[in-house]
């Protein structure tokens, strides 16, 4: 009776459930395919535990955002939960009121209007990567975009000058220990969380949960050292966000703790995310020069030889159109987190238990045809009038950010991550002329369109080489130039 009240899904086993058809990686491209067979909302289970999958725009917009008062709820995983974050990192904390306080502090420095106040920091750090691109072409391609998408959020976040691109790094460790997490909180490494009668004991047993305790222990360490040393205003006089939860902490209803958490939860969600999102931008210009073409046809109209600036933002409608088509085409974290239900739920005749996960799959959105016609080309133009500027968003709608989630679990850093990507993007479309590497055969060496890697839940793109040619004489002195405004 329980099950027959749920979307139907695919037949799976006795126990087991539908466990043994799930592959390890990339589980979007079964979803998306079992969508097509059971529809845009369908039940899959694992053990006793079921999975409602959301993959119709529609269906994501009436179950996540007009309902996300009982769908924002995160899975009760016993390993992620209990033994690493132990409700301290925003991403696995319920709905309530510690979830409000983060919310609220994040939100305060990230929404539209204040997070413009890092849009000086963030043209100067786009100014860094075209300069490092040009200074350093024996670092490879991908570690230059990955320097700029981790400096913008540290810098935002704690102050201070751009990460080098050669010399120390003060956001290693940090993120070291964010990749440890993801992988070690996977359902597929977590024991614990196949036979959970297995938890007392792991409580009770010092060596069995020594993994967590040390990564708990060295993730608090590093987040207090970054929050205590933390400037108050950037180079251009904009306040951090640890300066401003810490002025407003009674007003968020954070603590101290909380705030140290909130803080470093912003760089361990912003920094892969963004970087996987340029190398999805890089991946997309080297596969379609025409792209490349229209883009650098508007920018050499607007800005001709000096470097683009956020005051050429409304003039730039295709660059802001290419950001748009970048997130929706390749989206970084194509199933999003996974939602929970906190209550019983009932939705088109059907009832979804509490406890039940939701899966948001921003793969099947992004590629619904009823809002993306021809969803697999990438085409900027989609987010463009006849006259070529941007078509206006319906209210309510975030068809074209998708890729940022649903409800009130919405990535609260999207405003901030579509700047970076846009002032990165407009840079290096300006400075450069991209092509593929050629070997010593004469053989070009492309990277597919389809060539990701699963890094738990961000799909990225493999690593490939660009070969970057100036489009001006003297780009250097125009850089230096740009960054003295
Ligand atoms: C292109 C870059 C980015 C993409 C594609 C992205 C995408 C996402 C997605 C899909 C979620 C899950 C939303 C949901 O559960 O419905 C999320 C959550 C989150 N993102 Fe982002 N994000 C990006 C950049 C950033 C940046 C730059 C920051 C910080 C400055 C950030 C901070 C967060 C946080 C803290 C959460 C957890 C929110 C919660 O659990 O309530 N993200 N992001």
């Amino acid at each position: 009776r329980r099950t027959c009240r749920l979307p139907p899904g695919p037949t799976g086993l006795p126990l087991l459930g539908n466990l043994l058809q799930l592959p390890a990686q990339f589980l979007h491209f079964k979803l998306h395919t079992w969508s097509k067979q059971y529809g845009p909302f369908y039940t899959f289970w694992v053990g006793s535990q079921p999975y409602a999958v959301i993959s119709s725009v529609e269906v994501g917009a009436d179950v996540l955002d007009r309902m996300s008062a009982v769908t924002s709820h995160r899975p009760k995983m016993i390993k992620p939960r209990e033994f690493f974050f132990r409700g301290t990192i925003t991403f696995w904390i319920d709905r309530g009121l510690l979830l409000r306080g983060h919310r609220r502090s994040m939100h305060a420095s990230l929404n539209v209007q204040s997070t413009a106040r890092f849009n000086h920091m963030q043209t100067d750090d786009a100014a860094v990567l075209t300069l490092g691109l040009l200074q350093h072409p024996e670092k490879k391609f991908h570690e230059h975009i990955h320097r700029f998408a981790g400096s913008v959020v540290l810098r935002s976040i704690y102050g201070g000058e751009a990460i080098p691109i050669v010399g120390p790094d003060s956001s290693k460790r940090i993120e070291q220990l964010t990749d440890e997490a993801m992988h070690a909180t996977m359902p597929q490494h977590s024991v614990v969380d196949t036979f959970p009668v297995l938890k007392p004991l792991i409580e009770r047993v010092k060596w069995l949960r020594k993994e967590a305790d040390d990564w708990f222990e060295a993730m608090k360490g590093e987040a207090e050292q970054l929050y205590n040393a933390a400037l108050p205003v950037d180079a251009w006089d904009a306040p951090t966000i640890v300066h401003d939860v810490n002025t407003n902490m009674e007003k968020y209803g954070v603590s101290k703790r909380e705030a140290v958490f909130m803080a470093v939860s912003l760089f361990m969600a912003g920094q892969e995310t963004s970087h996987t999102s340029l190398r999805v931008f890089a991946l997309a210009m080297l596969h379609h020069p025409d792209v490349v073409r229209a883009a650098q046809a508007q920018l050499d109209t607007v800005c001709g030889e000096r470097a683009p600036t956020f005051r050429d933002r409304d003039r730039l409608p295709y660059v802001e159109a290419l950001v748009k088509e970048t997130l929706r085409w390749r989206p970084a974290v194509p199933l999003s987190l996974p939602h929970t239900a906190s209550e019983d739920f009932e939705y088109r005749g059907r009832v979804v238990r509490k406890g039940t996960v939701l899966l948001d799959n921003l793969w099947s959105q992004t590629r619904d045809p009823s809002v993306y016609s021809d969803p697999e080309s990438f085409d900027p133009t989609r987010f463009l009038d006849e006259s070529g500027r941007l078509r206006p968003v319906t209210p309510g709608s975030h068809l074209d950010q998708l890729g940022f989630g649903h409800g009130r679990r919405i990535c609260p850093g999207k405003d901030f991550a579509i700047n970076s990507l846009f002032i990165a993007c407009a840079h290096m479309l300006w400075a450069f002329d991209f092509q593929w590497p050629v070997d010593e055969h004469g053989k070009t060496l492309m990277c597919g369109v389809d060539d990701m890697m699963d890094n738990a839940l961000v799909i990225t793109p493999k690593p490939f080489e660009v070969v970057l040619k100036p489009r001006f004489e003297g780009l250097e002195e125009r850089l230096r130039e740009s960054m003295k405004r």
